[in-house]
């Protein structure tokens, strides 16, 4: 099927990347030209592990295509997904106005039947509103359209995996027809007996932010008993892992450590308590996640303070930028809070990243208290402590010892606990995580 795609960032190059890997033929629309020009290159211009031989796959095999023009975008396909971003207002609340946009282009260029399929995270009722808009901007033009609500759950870093191979596609629509087109757009998946949960709009809409905010919470929680148990000498490992094998808790998503960042989870609770609080549905224990996580990078530099005193002056080497590994993302990275924190204090940093560097470059330029490396070993040259703040592999492969060789003082911040401390600790270290004695 011919499908177009609005938004060429993590969501819009996985989905379009995947779904021309399923055999329908995609054109993106990506409002930056840059972004455009690498991509027609079979460059992808963010760094997602087997997203750029796909990209390369759908080039090759004329499947895939791009372009900066909207109007060729909605002239192109009768289905078009909205994959444009959704960042936070000052205030916490999702602003629309990418949206907004894309559902105005529609109307003004369509000239027969659309299906608006929005990918975007969203508020609910937003569906309602991008009709509404559409409506509106098609003036006197009687033209049939629908509008879908169809939420990504993809995980940076596992985007393709987990686009192709879902625990779950959820679709609201309003209409039989807009219900046809899209189960057969994703027959291939389901067909291989991933599921697919057919709804309303609202709810389609609701399961996105319930989905994310539920995860958030779970972090939260694992995060408090991690703080308890510090006070009291448990490992917080082995709490989750008691409490995991509850098959109705399950083992996911209790790492303790630095908490919840990225471009999704942050942004989206703070959205969702807005949602929440605006209808008057009690946002209690969202509030309490946010707050939890907010104050991780506090615990960290505790730890730090707890081991050198005073931080002016002092050397201190990073490993980890991004918000997660295997992305060079650094929306809402830890590692931003920390730097920041770092160099009010009078600190001189020593970072290393092995794929987000760049992206950390443009929000902090390199100076003389902060310089970045290409080598996770010249990085640690001379520092007096060592921060982990990603749980790279590349980090649990380390050969430790070169690294007290390295160092000025044998002294380990891990808020990933990635090493056992034992271990770490026999090899001469002073070593702090997060929830272990
Ligand atoms: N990043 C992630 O892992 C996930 C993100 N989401 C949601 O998906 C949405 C998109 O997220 P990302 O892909 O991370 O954002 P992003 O910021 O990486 O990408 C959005 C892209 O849309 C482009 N764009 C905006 N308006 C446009 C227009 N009128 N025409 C053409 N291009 C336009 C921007 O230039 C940008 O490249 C957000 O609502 C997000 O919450 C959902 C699931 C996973
Ligand atoms: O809406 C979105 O954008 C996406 O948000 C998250 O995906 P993502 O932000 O890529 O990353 P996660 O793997 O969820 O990790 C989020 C944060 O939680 C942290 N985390 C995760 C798991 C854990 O046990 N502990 C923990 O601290 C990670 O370090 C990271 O900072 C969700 O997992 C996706 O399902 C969703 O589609």
């Amino acid at each position: 099927m011919k499908l177009s795609v609005i938004g060429g960032g993590y969501v819009g190059l996985v989905t379009a990347a995947c779904f021309s890997h399923l055999g329908h033929e995609v054109l993106v629309v990506e409002k930056i030209p840059e972004k455009v020009e690498l991509l027609r290159r079979g460059k992808s211009p963010i760094y997602e592990p087997g997203l750029e031989e796909l990209l390369r796959e759908g080039i090759n095999e004329g499947r895939l295509s791009f372009t900066t023009d909207i109007k060729e975008g909605i002239e192109f396909s009768e289905v078009i997904f909205i994959c444009v971003g959704t960042p936070s207002n000052p205030d916490g609340s999702a602003d629309l106005s990418q949206v907004e946009e894309v559902a105005r282009f529609t109307a003004k260029y369509m000239d027969s039947y659309k299906l608006l399929v929005n990918k975007s995270t969203v508020p609910v009722g937003t569906q309602r509103k991008v009709k509404r808009t559409v409506r509106l901007y098609l003036k006197n033009k009687e033209l049939e359209f629908d509008v879908a609500s169809n939420p990504e759950f993809l995980r940076e870093g596992h985007a393709v995996k987990d686009f192709l191979e879902p625990d779950r596609i959820v679709v609201g629509v309003e209409s039989e027809r807009a219900k046809e087109v899209l189960l057969e757009i994703y027959k291939p998946i389901t067909d291989k007996g991933f599921p697919i949960l057919i709804t309303n709009p609202p709810t389609a809409e609701i399961i996105k932010y319930a989905s994310n905010t539920f995860l958030a919470t779970k972090i939260s929680f694992i995060n408090m008993i991690s703080d308890l148990c510090e006070k009291v000498g448990a490992n917080v490992e082995e709490v989750a892992q008691g409490m995991g094998y509850d098959k109705r808790i399950g083992k996911e998503f209790l790492r303790a450590g630095l908490g919840w960042g990225g471009s999704c989870l942050p942004k989206d609770t703070k959205a969702f308590i807005r949602i929440l609080e605006e209808l008057g549905v009690d946002a209690t224990i969202l509030k309490g996640a946010l707050g939890i996580n907010e104050s991780r990078v506090d615990r960290l530099l505790q730890k730090l303070k707890d081991a050198l005193w005073i931080l002016k002056g002092k050397t201190i080497a990073i490993w980890g930028l991004s918000f997660k590994p295997n992305t060079d993302d650094i929306r809402e990275a830890p590692s931003l809070k920390v730097v920041e924190r770092l160099l009010r204090e009078g600190a001189k940093i020593r970072a290393y990243d092995p794929k987000a560097t760049e992206n950390f470059k443009r929000v902090f330029i390199e100076g003389e208290d902060l310089r970045y490396f290409d080598d996770k070993y010249k990085a640690v040259e001379g520092a007096e402590a060592l921060l982990i703040l990603t749980e790279w592999d590349e980090f649990k492969r380390a050969n430790l010892e070169r690294v007290k060789r390295l160092m000025e003082l044998p002294i380990i911040i891990d808020g990933r606990n990635i090493y056992d401390p034992q271990e770490v600790r026999n090899l001469g270290f002073e070593y702090y995580s997060m929830g272990r004695p």
